[in-house]
């Protein structure tokens, strides 16, 4: 099977990579296009065998899967583009989320996808997010799921739950890393401890943070519990870090499920538009 990517930037390259090392494809399986050749040449030079294709036409042209691993402004071009040489066979997988698959659907005579992944996924780990089209087959269907498992855990999604979906999965490495800086500035700045000694405690703790939430019974709620000795020094800082806290990722959501209708509304608009 040959793959395509079109567009190596954070996400294409870490798609290609992370499928590779997981063994679920081969470099010489790979064909990939992107504007900035530099960008193709890096991924061609640590994985001999990709091959880089000239035009996007040419890298859907000569795949059976296609991944467009561009942002969501940049689709407009890459479907005028691509929808001349798709054949109603070939599969092509959109990972933005504002772009709808009725879109792509009416865009391109092929089969059509729709995962999100997130950028965990290069640590073979974490969830991906599949939205399946009108006109994938069972055995479509059967081999994307197969794909993803290969560096993911896939879940299949209404494509109406996307956003927030997205947010816990791919938008939440952010979130977290952004909580885990803001905790080692703090003792940082307050204690003197070095940056080195704070990170690395941080790190490892987030590490077996998460391996334990994924032991049979540890919810996030327990493990509060499991933590806080009864009147001991974690539950006084808990109730601190409550009220400092309270409502943020009500404002988050809110924040991520405004921007997305502003996304869906630009994309929409510059797919239907005649210029
Ligand atoms: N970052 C993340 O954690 C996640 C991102 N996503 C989604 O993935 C998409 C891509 O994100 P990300 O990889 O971070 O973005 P990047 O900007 O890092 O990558 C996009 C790449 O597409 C290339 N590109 C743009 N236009 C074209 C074109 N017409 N033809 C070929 N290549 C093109 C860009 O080229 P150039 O190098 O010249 O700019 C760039 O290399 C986004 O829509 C995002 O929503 C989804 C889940 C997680
Ligand atoms: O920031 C973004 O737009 C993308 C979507 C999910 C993660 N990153």
């Amino acid at each position: 099977m040959k793959v395509g990517f079109i567009g190596a930037g954070s996400m294409g390259s870490m798609l290609t990579g992370s499928f590779i090392r997981s063994g679920a494809l081969r470099p010489a399986d790979i064909l990939l296009s992107s504007r900035t050749l530099s960008k193709a040449n890096a991924l061609a030079n640590r994985y001999p065998g990709l091959q880089i294709a000239p035009s996007n036409a040419s890298a859907a042209l000569d795949s059976d899967l296609v991944f467009l691993c561009v942002k969501p402004m940049d689709f407009r071009g890459v479907l005028q583009e691509i929808a001349p040489v798709v054949q109603p066979w070939q599969i092509v997988v959109s990972i933005t989320s504002p772009v709808r698959i009725s879109s792509l659907e009416e865009h391109l005579p092929c089969k059509v996808a729709k995962i999100i992944p997130s950028i965990v996924n290069e640590t073979l780990a974490g969830s991906s997010l599949v939205m399946f089209g009108s006109r994938l087959e069972e055995r479509d269907r059967a081999l994307l799921f197969r794909l993803f498992s290969s560096i993911s855990r896939p879940i299949q999604v209404a494509e109406e739950e996307v956003r927030v979906a997205s947010d816990i999965a791919s938008c939440g490495p952010a979130f977290m890393a952004n909580l885990l800086e803001q905790f080692i500035e703090a003792a940082v700045s307050t204690t003197g401890i070095a940056r080195e000694t704070a990170s690395v405690l941080a790190r490892d703790m987030l590490l077996g943070t998460a391996r334990l939430l994924q032991t049979a019974g540890c919810s996030p709620a327990e493990l509060q519990k499991r933590v806080s000795v009864p009147g001991g020094i974690t539950a006084a800082a808990l109730e601190e870090l409550k009220q400092a806290t309270d409502g943020a990722f009500l404002r988050v959501l809110r924040t991520t499920h405004a921007k997305f209708a502003e996304d869906l509304d630009k994309v929409d608009a510059s797919l239907n538009s005649d210029g």
